[in-house]
């Protein structure tokens, strides 16, 4: 069966929008590991179902009914959902705004698995309020016969944040970094980070159910949270955060809440029976 599709990034993670307000292209984990794939597919990172909150059943849309109208269904590119995408809700942000009836002059209110997000737009920049962050106490990640400290931390997501001397000792991230499967019954996304200056820091990524991505905007919150609490900082501070698609800027406000902001890109437009 044919239906729409847009193609759009933020910071170079990429995602494939399906348009559905009406609840009517619900995917299966082939269908999204098809449309993903870079080769025999349209390729992206994870796929994005746009749907109104009263025309699916998903327990996180249905609770958000009454306050939010859209719901963020999201997937990564292996076909596994996860509960929140900070790329690719700005992403989502950018395709309300300018194709169906959301006022970039308002604050937007969007349903996710891991709650309802507020976006506000300023521009071709997207700032998300992602909600506080929960840190969970320390862990390890290995790759290879390399092993450091790590911090976990959730976005809404889990993370797993290491400190590293230089990016590239975290080598080849073709394959999935070690982790502790307890700690991490759901799985992790793990970033290896590099301080560049003051409340400056740059990161590299590899997405549960997506491999290294150029771009995680959870785990740019998450790396920023794990940092200020190394710098004795905590709330009321920002950071700068390069990821290898962009650069993000992360604020930790005086009452607990990580505010995002980034671009949003939307690049195409088309139709597809994947
Ligand atoms: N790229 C996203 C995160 C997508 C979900 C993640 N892979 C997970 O499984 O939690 C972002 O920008 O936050």
């Amino acid at each position: 069966m044919d239906y729409s599709f847009v193609k759009g990034h933020g910071t170079e993670n990429d995602f494939v929008l399906i348009p559905d307000a009406n609840g009517r292209h619900e995917l299966t984990a082939e269908q999204v590991a098809r449309l993903c794939d870079r080769r025999a597919g349209i390729g992206a990172d994870g796929v994005i179902r746009v749907v109104r909150t009263d025309a699916t059943e998903d327990p996180a849309a249905v609770a958000a009914r009454g306050q939010a109208r859209w719901f963020m269904d999201y997937r990564n590119s292996d076909g596994s959902l996860s509960e929140m995408c900070g790329n690719g809700i700005r992403v989502l942000g950018l395709y309300l705004a300018t194709h169906a009836d959301v006022d970039p002059r308002e604050p937007l209110l969007v349903a996710t698995r891991a709650g309802i997000r507020t976006l506000t737009f300023d521009g071709d920049r997207i700032t998300v309020d992602m909600g506080a962050p929960e840190v969970a106490g320390e862990t390890k990640v290995t790759v290879g016969d390399r092993s450091w400290a790590a911090t976990r931390i959730s976005m809404g997501n889990p993370h797993a944040v290491a400190f590293v001397d230089d990016l590239a000792d975290a080598g080849d991230l073709r394959t999935e970094p070690e982790y502790d499967r307890v700690a991490f019954p759901d799985g992790a996304n793990i970033e290896f980070v590099v301080r560049r200056g003051e409340q400056h820091v740059a990161l590299r990524v590899h997405e549960r159910g997506s491999g290294e991505t150029r771009s995680c905007g959870t785990g740019a919150c998450a790396v920023m949270v794990a940092a200020a609490l190394a710098d004795g900082a905590e709330r009321g501070t920002s950071y700068t955060v390069d990821v290898p698609g962009g650069t993000l800027e992360i604020v930790w406000t005086p009452d607990d809440r990580i505010l995002m902001t980034g671009p949003a890109v939307l690049v195409a437009e088309g139709v597809t029976d994947l």
